[in-house]
């Protein structure tokens, strides 16, 4: 495993956690863009793999599949990539090991929404996301509260309450370029 003592801090991947619907497709397309990197959105490069929505992988071949594809995804990027920015599935942290290699390898930000601010999003999430399926709301709550110790630990927490996807890139970029300049400046490297 990548340890991100032996990759340079500037160069290290960018993974976004949080719970589904907060952002991290949306916000890591905007971050990569305005940085210049590639961008992985796991569940995307599974539905690609499967050639089947996420729901449809669900159904077809359940959770546990699911999660086994989603952790050797996130483990080859971990191992044998740098210079990515990565939206992982707001589940993937339920994994330890998935956790530990993001941690050991990557920059994590978690994007945090509150509850209130969460559920006015419920609607348009529900068609694509098969655990927020065939719920009530006070379960979908539940699980969006019992989901937030999976996010704990991390590198930086970016509040996304009142700002726009653009909004958090760019707040993302700043904390970044603070972190790069603090540890590893670039003033007299020439
Ligand atoms: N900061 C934001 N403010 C308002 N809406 C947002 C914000 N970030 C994302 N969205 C919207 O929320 C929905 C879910 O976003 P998405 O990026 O798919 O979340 P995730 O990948 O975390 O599940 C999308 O319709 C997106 O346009
Ligand atoms: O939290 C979850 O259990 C999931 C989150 C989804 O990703 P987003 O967080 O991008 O919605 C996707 O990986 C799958 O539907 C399961
Ligand atoms: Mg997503």
């Amino acid at each position: 495993m990548q340890n991100n003592r032996e990759i340079p801090l500037r160069e290290q991947n960018i993974v976004l956690i949080g719970f589904m619907g907060v952002g991290k497709t949306t916000i890591g397309s905007h971050l990569a863009r305005k940085l210049y990197r590639d961008f992985v959105d796991i569940d995307q490069e599974i539905e690609q793999e499967y050639n089947m929505p996420t729901t449809e992988i669900f159904k077809t071949y359940g959770e546990q599949r699911f999660r086994e594809i989603e952790k050797e995804h996130i483990l080859k990027l971990c191992r044998n990539t740098r210079l990515k920015i990565i939206s992982v599935g707001g589940g993937a942290f339920l994994q330890e090991e998935v956790k530990q290699a993001c941690l050991a390898s990557s920059i994590v930000f978690f994007l945090d929404l509150n509850w209130n601010s969460w559920k006015d999003r419920l609607k348009m999430l529900v068609d694509t996301r098969p655990n927020l399926q065939n719920k009530t709301l006070a379960e979908i709550e539940d699980l969006f509260r019992s989901r937030q110790n999976i996010y704990a630990v991390n590198h930086s927490k970016i509040d996304t309450d009142q700002l726009d996807a653009e909004e958090v890139a760019d707040y993302i970029i700043q904390t970044l370029n603070l972190g790069w300049e603090l540890y590893q400046p670039t003033r007299g490297l020439n």
